[in-house]
């Protein structure tokens, strides 16, 4: 059995499907200069939805994820993102000079920022490093800190760019398992770039795959987490076909009918 979906056992609440989408992009296009790099691109994402990015090099997913982040402009297009959103890169870009529980609270406001802070790093594994220096972390406790510091902003986004993809096998299976555990507990809607379609199967709702800046294909993965094991290989067959660019992108596998709790 593979080892990474023994922990995805508990119920997992569906998107619910009447409230409006937290993210929407209509016929959005980005160019940099004569290249465009996101075409005419439709997207809406449902609050408490998971939905993967997959796509090869180049394909525009830091592009699109920038643009979710506000860290690239839209100028005056049709984009909807909620204000209450956060990011978590590759690298976890804490600040050397600050204490972790510092690091968490940067840019909190109020009385109980330490507590929130502290909570924050006890729901990700490092209650015994709060006042540890971001230097003598491992690869992976920076990368829950920075989890930490995203999740304790109650994001209604979460936007993950490749956040594992730094991290050794046996880590990043730690990794999904945590961040499972967090969208069940917080449920933003997440979009998580990444290259590795396993990872994309194991954990999304939905994935979409960018070709030369358009969507070519999109699925939902209609196994519940607990059960993708076996049964979820037709999902990985055809999203590494797609991605190596021999399945046309409208391929169907047939699955029986049923929700993806
Ligand atoms: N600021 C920029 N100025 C000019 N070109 C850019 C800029 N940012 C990205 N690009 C170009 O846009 C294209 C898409 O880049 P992007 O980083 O979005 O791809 P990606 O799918 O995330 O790639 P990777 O998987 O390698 O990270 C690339 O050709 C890149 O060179």
């Amino acid at each position: 059995m593979d080892a990474r979906l023994n922990f995805l056992e508990a119920p997992i609440v569906p998107p619910a499907g009447d409230e409006p989408p937290v993210v929407r992009l209509r016929h959005f296009t980005r160019r940099f200069g004569d290249n465009t790099i996101l075409s005419d691109l439709n997207l809406d994402i449902a609050p408490g939805e998971f939905v993967a990015l997959l796509g090869r090099s180049g394909s525009g997913k830091t592009t699109l994820l920038r643009t979710l982040a506000g860290l690239d402009s839209a100028e005056d297009q049709d984009v909807t993102v909620p204000n209450s959103r956060a990011v978590v890169f590759q690298d976890a870009r804490l600040l050397p000079w600050k204490k972790v529980w510092r690091n968490v609270a940067l840019g909190l406001r109020g009385g109980d920022i330490k507590d929130r802070a502290l909570s924050a790093l006890d729901e990700v594994g490092l209650a015994h490093r709060v006042d540890a220096w971001p230097l003598t972390l491992s690869g992976g406790e920076a990368q829950r800190v920075a989890l930490a510091r995203a999740l304790v902003r109650e994001p209604k986004l979460l936007l993950l760019d490749e956040p594992f993809a730094a991290l050794d096998a046996l880590t990043r299976i730690k990794m999904h398992r945590l961040v499972l555990d967090l969208w069940r507990a917080h449920r933003p809607a997440v979009l998580m770039v990444t290259h590795d379609v396993d990872e994309a199967v194991a954990l999304a709702d939905r994935i979409l795959v960018l070709d030369a800046g358009r969507i070519c294909a999109q699925d939902r993965i209609a196994i519940p987490r607990g059960e993708r094991g076996e049964l979820a290989r037709p999902y990985r067959e055809k999203f590494l076909r797609i991605l190596e660019g021999s399945a046309p992108s409208d391929a169907v596998i047939p699955f029986p009918a049923g929700g993806h709790q």
